[in-house]
């Protein structure tokens, strides 16, 4: 509770600029056809799945802005064929998700543009490929996507440029062919923008007991940080490496700004000998409340919410509960009756409740229409979470057919393959595709 009337007023002003900017960034996106490429220009191209494409996109388009050229950005949601071949070259820059996939953003273009017979005989690109090289399919669909515009006639201006991590040798590179391009000789600011500095000001165990490793409720206040962001964004974490430096981690952020402070859900990871993972570590043990983390909040629009009057099937588990409760903390500030379902896995009912009493009230008035939760270690249960929609196919099926957009935030291994198989099962191949191309289906798995 806020009592001084100083805090009221500027927790009432947060809410009110929040709620501005929430609708302003609604209204762009979902209400604003894109226009088409303009002929002669450059055309920026983006498919990202959480965020970095999109920050990446922007800055290309600076570099042609400083340079005094015209660079437009449209996502491959937005792309028409005819924009590859009116524009005098294209930009690609593209992430790759899942097991070597494209991000859903591309899965249209990717169905109906890929599969086709396109001629691009006069099209110019560059690409610039995103990924990780910890993943079997590096750079799977940057690589799918030249393999494709080549097989199309496609000339490329330089050779792909490929991306393992956000590595920053690689996007100067990047940066390099750009200046080529432009002719430009000033180089443009392409450092990431810096981490500004968060105290620490609560940790709190909330699975004690759990047979599951401890899940840590996290806040930190913004020192020189900016209390700006909307549900589904990501913050990333300079975490001291051994080797010296930041190593950069990222988090679903699971308050809003109105809450004055940026909540996680971080689980403690152990490697193989027993040891703590570096950041769930460093965080959950080594630094101390009170003291400083280096972060900032990245925009991760492929999990931005619906309006307040769409329907929200909430799915998710364990620490995917935080992607999921700054949704639902959204639509309590909304004062949102359209419905929203949560379905929840974790381990055991007897210790891994996350945020148990603020779901229960949101069940009481009225935020949260449904929530079921799966234990999987329950000696009565034993589902996970995928286990809901299958029996509650009906609802499901209702739910959606009254315009539910799903949400999915959890763990890619099991957790977002079963629950994509149970929605095929219920809602149909064809359908579940629908959705994902119209942005009803979005998922911040990890
Ligand atoms: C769930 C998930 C799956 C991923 N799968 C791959 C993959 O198969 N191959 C790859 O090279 N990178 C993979 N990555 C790494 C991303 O491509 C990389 O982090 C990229 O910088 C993300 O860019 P974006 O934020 O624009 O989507 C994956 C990342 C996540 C979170």
């Amino acid at each position: 509770m806020i009592d001084d009337p100083v805090r009221l007023l500027w927790a009432a002003a947060t809410v009110v600029i929040w709620l501005a900017f929430t609708g302003w960034t609604v209204w762009r996106f979902r209400s604003k056809p894109a226009p088409a490429a303009q002929p002669g220009s450059t055309l920026i191209a983006v498919a990202s799945q959480t965020g970095f494409g999109d920050e990446l996109a922007g800055m290309t388009a600076r570099a042609f802005a400083d340079a005094g050229q015209v660079a437009q950005i449209k996502s491959f949601a937005e792309i028409e064929p005819v924009d590859l071949t009116t524009a005098a070259r294209v930009l690609f820059i593209a992430s790759t998700t899942g097991e070597g996939d494209a991000p859903d953003s591309a899965s249209g273009f990717v169905r109906k543009v890929m599969t086709g017979g396109a001629n691009l005989s006069d099209v110019s690109y560059g690409l610039l490929s995103l990924g990780d090289r910890t993943y079997a399919e590096f750079c799977g669909f940057g690589r799918a996507l030249d393999g494709w515009l080549k097989s199309a006639g496609a000339s490329p201006l330089f050779d792909a440029v490929e991306v393992d991590n956000g590595d920053a040798a690689a996007i100067r590179h990047w940066q390099g062919e750009l200046s080529r391009l432009t002719g430009s000789v000033a180089a443009p600011d392409w450092a990431p923008p810096s981490y500004a500095h968060w105290r620490l000001v609560e940790r709190r165990l909330l699975n004690p007991g759990s047979p599951g490793e401890g899940a840590w409720h996290l806040a930190f206040e913004p020192v020189d940080g900016v209390l700006q962001w909307v549900a589904g964004d990501i913050a990333e974490i300079g975490v001291p490496a051994p080797e010296g430096g930041l190593a950069h981690r990222e988090y679903s952020v699971a308050s809003l700004p109105s809450d004055g402070r940026a909540e996680f859900l971080i689980r403690l990871m152990q490697r193989p000998d027993g040891t703590p993972g570096l950041a769930s570590g460093w965080l959950t043990q080594t630094l101390n409340v009170g003291e400083i983390a280096p972060m900032r909040i990245r925009a991760n629009r492929a999990f931005h919410g619906p309006d307040a009057a769409t329907p929200m099937i909430l799915i998710g588990n364990g620490t995917g509960i935080a992607g999921l409760r700054s949704h639902l903390k959204t639509r309590a500030v909304q004062g949102s009756t359209a419905g929203a379902w949560l379905m929840f896995g974790e381990r055991t009912s007897a210790h891994d409740r996350f945020h148990d009493e603020e779901l229960q009230a949101w069940r009481t008035n009225g935020v949260l229409t449904r929530l079921d939760r799966t234990f999987s270690r329950d000696a009565g249960d034993g589902r996970y979470v995928q286990a809901v929609i299958e029996a509650e196919a009906e609802a499901v099926r209702d739910w959606v057919g009254r315009g539910a957009a799903i949400y999915v935030c959890g763990s890619l291994e099991g957790m977002a393959g079963g629950v994509n198989a149970a929605l095929e099962t219920v809602l149909g191949a064809e359908a579940l595709r629908d959705l994902v191309e119209n942005g009803r289906y979005r998922r911040d798995v990890y």
